[in-house]
């Protein structure tokens, strides 16, 4: 690979990211008010996604569990995608697309939020998680890209779309991790006021 090529990535991921924040700065901040909302009311936060989107879940997850930038007390965020045998048994039984969507109607109770990754916003077992969770009376903030794809016609007026305005997987996935981080950052600073850098 030819330093062009590294070049060419860092590039792309950077003007990407410039012009990401301009268009998702205010969908951002409305799922972190959604999830401060949630959390405070005593809700908890279930995370769904396929491929880097699943390691994305539990990124977010161990960040809430654990901690962000502050010490603060553990917040109850769960991926869906850690537990081989519900995901085995569901994927053997019934099929890979209810995956999600079985763990949605077990765990999720009205107030509680779905964290609903895809960056085609097209993966059956993700828009199945999406109406499992509105079924339930659950809000969704669903982060995608190339335009949303289905996800993008189920979501309601009450849920919050957070869409990466460009077509390539990769690059989306990498703003979904600087969202990941905005929204950690966003329900830190909801918590104590102003953020761990200023
Ligand atoms: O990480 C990558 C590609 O960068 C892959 O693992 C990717 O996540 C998988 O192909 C997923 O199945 C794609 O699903 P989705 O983002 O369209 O819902
Ligand atoms: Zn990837």
């Amino acid at each position: 690979m030819t330093n062009q090529r590294i070049l060419a990535h860092f590039q792309e991921s950077a003007e990407l990211k410039m012009r990401a924040a301009a268009e998702l700065a205010l969908p951002i901040s409305q799922a972190v008010e959604l999830m401060f909302l949630a959390l405070s009311n005593g809700n908890k936060i279930l995370a769904c996604g396929n491929g880097g989107s699943a390691a994305d879940c539990q990124h977010f997850a161990a960040e809430l569990v654990g901690r962000f930038e502050r010490e603060r007390l553990p917040l109850p965020a769960m991926a869906l995608t850690t537990d081989t045998s519900i995901m085995t048994a569901v994927a053997n039984d019934y099929s890979f697309q209810e995956v999600f969507s079985k763990q949605v109607q077990a765990f999720g109770q009205s107030g509680d939020i779905l964290l609903a990754l895809s960056t085609s916003g097209n993966s059956a077992s993700v828009v199945n998680a999406v109406n499992a969770a509105l079924e339930r009376d659950m809000r969704v903030i669903a982060l995608t890209g190339k335009g949303g794809g289905e996800v993008r016609n189920i979501l309601t007026d009450a849920d919050v779309h957070i869409c990466v305005p460009h077509e390539r997987t990769a690059r989306i996935q990498e703003v979904h991790l600087l969202t990941i981080h905005c929204l950690c950052d966003g329900i830190d600073a909801a918590l104590f006021g102003g953020d761990a850098d200023e």
